[in-house]
């Protein structure tokens, strides 16, 4: 019952938090948002609410009409006909890059050029070489560039790796990443299902398992070992339809000393006996298997609002344990969305503070590379690179 009152109230001040008043020294970061998202209120509207140096200040759609609209509803002060008008706008210090997958790269470039700090939605681009390629422009550009892995941020994750990292469960022999979302989420004009725009339940979701794969093994894939996918079927397809986008796809990779992963993502997983979703509970899960136990993970990825890290040792012992609240030392709040995590390591790194975590440069880039080799074992080829290229 306890729990279950605590998680209300987590959920509820995490999506309807009391907004902070903005800092005056320093002068609050200007944010600007390429793109009307739907994802761009849980990912960084709700969350600046509560960061006192942050203020999402403009929007740019393709229609300024729309711009508009979604200005007002959300008190920015300024709206854009076009994303490089946004840009073009000297007092945005950041920029927001929640485009299409097949738009990160030229966006996530011409806001660098603009001289913009950017924060670009997963996965980072099309390719591990466009990755590449805007990581290296930050450098030079003497800017910060961050991916939105946003589940990296939260303390109950550092919290499942520091018992992988802690020997209790004894050598990794396998890793299992679960993302599995039911049928009906998203419409079949959805860019998850645009191949041109970068889609696929790999790069949707499938980037967040080869990330955590990565990250709770603490060590990089040496091969995939299999894949199996089920394309994307559209009710009434096209004449030119093409098998090439992937609502589900599941793969086995090797890792060092003989020990395995296996990811398994879906788009639109069917409903059982046509009624029940298989995704019922969720099926949003990492579990590592040890030598000498197992630690699980359900709901890595929005932890705030429930989440248990389940461990069991061979012979019997088990306990579970939850982790809302940062270690000492950290900032945080239990109510903290991992969106909110990530603001204040973006801001930190931006303001040249040290972030309680990063994903960095190279992690960013092996994500990708890994995604592509698994498009490339099934069969169905990395999604398109952009044409974009910066002027000289
Ligand atoms: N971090 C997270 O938890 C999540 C991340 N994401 C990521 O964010 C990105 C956007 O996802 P989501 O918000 O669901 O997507 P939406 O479809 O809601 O938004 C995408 C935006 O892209 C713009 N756009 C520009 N060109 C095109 C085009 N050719 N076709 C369609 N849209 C176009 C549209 O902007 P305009 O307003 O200008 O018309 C639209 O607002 C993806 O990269 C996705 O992976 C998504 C959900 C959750
Ligand atoms: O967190 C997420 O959940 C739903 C997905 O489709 C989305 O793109 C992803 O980032």
């Amino acid at each position: 019952m306890a729990s279950a009152i605590g998680m209300v109230k987590r959920v509820y001040a995490a999506f309807s938090p009391s907004p902070v008043p903005k800092s005056t020294s320093p002068k609050p970061l200007k944010f600007g948002i390429l793109g009307a998202a739907r994802i761009a209120p849980n990912a960084l509207i709700i969350p600046a609410k509560t960061h006192p140096e942050v203020v999402v200040y403009a929007v740019a759609a393709r229609s300024l009409a729309k711009a508009q609209a979604f200005a007002k509803k959300h008190g920015i002060e300024k709206a854009y006909e076009g994303y490089q008008a946004l840009l073009d706008d000297p007092e945005v210090d950041v920029v927001y890059n929640p485009l299409p997958n097949m738009l990160h790269f030229e966006w996530t470039m011409k806001a660098l050029a603009a001289g913009k700090h950017v924060l670009n939605e997963k996965p980072s681009a099309d390719t591990a070489d466009e990755t590449r390629e805007m990581f290296e422009f930050a450098e030079k550009k003497g800017l910060i560039l961050l991916d939105a892995y946003h589940y990296r941020f939260h303390p109950a994750l550092h919290r499942f790796k520091e018992i992988v990292q802690s020997g209790e469960i004894g050598k990794v022999k396998h890793v299992d990443v679960d993302m599995i979302l039911p049928q009906s989420m998203f419409s079949e004009g959805d860019i998850r299902y645009d191949y041109s725009l970068g889609g696929g339940a790999l790069m949707d979701l499938g980037c967040y398992a080869v990330n955590c794969i990565r990250y709770t093994a603490s060590s990089e894939p040496t091969s995939v070992i299999a894949t199996t996918h089920i394309p994307f079927q559209p009710s009434t397809p096209s004449a030119d339809y093409v098998k090439n986008v992937d609502r589900r796809m599941e793969a086995t990779l090797a890792l060092p000393n003989d020990a395995t992963a296996t990811l398994r993502c879906d788009l639109s997983a069917p409903h059982k006996l046509g009624f029940i979703p298989d995704a019922f509970p969720l099926k949003l899960g990492a579990r590592v298997e040890g030598e000498l136990g197992s630690v699980e993970m359900f709901n890595f990825v929005m932890p705030t609002l429930y989440h248990s890290i389940t461990v069991k040792i061979k012979g019997g012992r088990k306990r579970v344990e939850k982790v809302y609240k940062p270690k000492e030392g950290d900032k945080g709040r239990d109510w903290w969305l991992t969106y909110r995590f990530q603001l204040e390591a973006m801001v930190d790194r931006v303001r040249g503070r040290k972030p309680d975590g990063w994903v960095d440069k190279e992690d960013s880039i092996a994500t990708m590379h890994w995604i592509e080799q698994i498009y490339e074992k099934s069969g169905l080829g990395s999604r398109p690179r952009s044409s974009y290229t910066l002027p000289n």
